[in-house]
């Protein structure tokens, strides 16, 4: 099977675009020929070919922190409807968190998950295990077995792993195993119910506030528990100054830490919430304008290594019960790159460079995956990306179950036009792309 994606704009060393083909053999990229702009495709049999028209190409986004909700949570997403979502937002790795139903803290789960992903046939699915059975921070899983069935790394993801001997305990495993611990930093006994970041908004609104310390105090113990070890600590959805400060001071010490971000936490502070809409409601909380300068700051010094989604699809009923009482979480994939490219790329503040950067290479260096570079011999996982189309975000046309999101109705420019998993078109968008 031979592809060629013609009239591609690549992104070179130096980050500028060119013009390049990109002949594709048996999902593997075989070769990047810099061409000028050709008009005519050569027609030959048994190749297929994709013109790009002068778009630009990319490795396929990496998103190491996504909710696929199956097993258990099929009214929420499924494995199926989660992919779609994914291949829609150009992504063409994801990895998926163990809060499912069972938790996915057994071999079993583990393989089903992977057997799922396999079914839907669209994107590249990694899963995790939790670190304890059922996430409820009592006992450590079974690491070397949930290794062998798959899983990638350990987390708790939605839940903070409370007890410091715990933590350790487990990356002691972790790292005798060589696999990373991805930690959800989050001190319980500092929220204790509350919906939304201290703050103007929940002293407007009376209601109780998530401290920025409930964050940080977990980073910084893990880190000194990771310095321990030794093992590859990465900090989950990093929100706060103060985490950021710690992280920070950990890589000069040269401790094995990384970290990532999620869009709506470099977009988004508490004073942006319009009123008691839970699809603002999301963990951690959209805190202080100040955070998201930190935050921002952080992932341009390389202090937060990756962008993540924390794709978090919920129910309209459950989002539906206000603001103290629905989930936490809110859907990412399909305007993830967007949102960064009309708010970062496209005001000067960024290079098209380092979003993508941050999306591709960074994720494939920090979980070494062999993906997130266009070079001869990667698996052909592109990215086509149309940066002068401008779309209103609208959640009815989400492939993703989810509807919960915050940008509903937001202008944005830089949309993916397709996407190719090893060397398949396993999603394109019919407006574009007719050839
Ligand atoms: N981020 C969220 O707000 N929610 C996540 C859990 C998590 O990522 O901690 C979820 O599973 O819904
Ligand atoms: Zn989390
Ligand atoms: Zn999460």
């Amino acid at each position: 099977m031979r592809l060629v994606v013609m009239n591609a704009k690549i992104l070179n060393e130096q980050g500028e675009q060119e013009f390049a083909q990109i002949v594709i053999e048996n999902g593997v990229i075989s070769n990047i020929e810099k061409t000028g702009p050709i008009e005519q495709p050569v027609a030959e049999e048994g190749t297929q070919v994709i013109d790009a028209g002068g778009r630009l190409v990319t490795p396929g986004f990496i998103d190491m922190h996504v909710h696929l909700r199956e097993p258990g949570y099929e009214h929420k997403e499924t494995i199926e409807s989660g992919s779609r979502s994914a291949a829609k937002g150009g992504f063409t790795t994801i990895a998926c968190m163990p809060n499912t139903r069972p938790v996915t803290d057994n071999p079993d789960t583990v393989r089903y998950v992977k057997q799922k992903a396999e079914e839907a046939g669209l994107v590249n699915v990694l899963p995790y295990a939790a670190i304890t059975k059922s996430e409820l921070g009592r006992e450590l899983t079974d690491f070397a077995a949930l290794k062998e069935a798959g899983a990638i790394g350990f987390t708790d993801d939605g839940v903070g792993v409370q007890s410091a001997q715990m933590m350790k305990d487990a990356m002691r495993q972790a790292a005798a195993l060589g696999m990373p611990v991805i930690a959800h930093c989050e001190d319980n006994s500092l929220v204790e119910g509350a919906p939304v970041a201290e703050g103007e908004f929940a002293r407007k609104h009376g209601l109780k506030g998530i401290p920025n310390e409930s964050e940080a105090i977990h980073v910084g113990r893990d880190i000194l528990l990771a310095e321990a070890t030794g093992v590859h600590y990465h900090v989950c959805h990093v929100s706060t100054e103060q985490s950021i400060r710690l992280i920070r001071q950990a890589k000069q010490l040269g401790i094995n830490v990384t970290a990532e971000v999620c869009p709506h936490h470099l977009v988004l502070s508490e004073e942006d919430i319009p009123g008691l809409d839970a699809n603002w409601k999301m963990n951690p909380p959209l805190r202080s304008r100040r955070d998201v300068e930190a935050c921002i700051a952080a992932l341009e010094d390389g202090t937060i290594d990756i962008i993540v989604t924390d794709h978090a699809p919920h129910s309209e009923e459950e989002k539906a019960k206000g603001m103290q009482l629905a989930p936490f979480g809110i859907v990412g994939f399909e305007t993830a790159f967007p949102l960064l490219y009309t708010k970062f790329v496209a005001t000067g503040r960024w290079s098209l460079e380092m979003l993508v950067q941050r999306m591709t290479a960074d994720p494939a260096r920090v979980f070494g995956l062999e993906a997130g570079r266009l070079v001869p011999g990667a698996p052909a996982d592109l990215t086509i990306v149309d940066l002068e189309a401008e779309r209103t975000v609208d959640p009815e046309d989400f492939a993703s179950k989810g509807r919960n999101t915050p940008f509903a109705g937001w202008k944005l420019k830089g949309w993916p036009v397709a996407t190719i998993v090893r060397g398949r078109l396993v999603w394109n968008d019919e407006r574009e792309l007719t050839r």
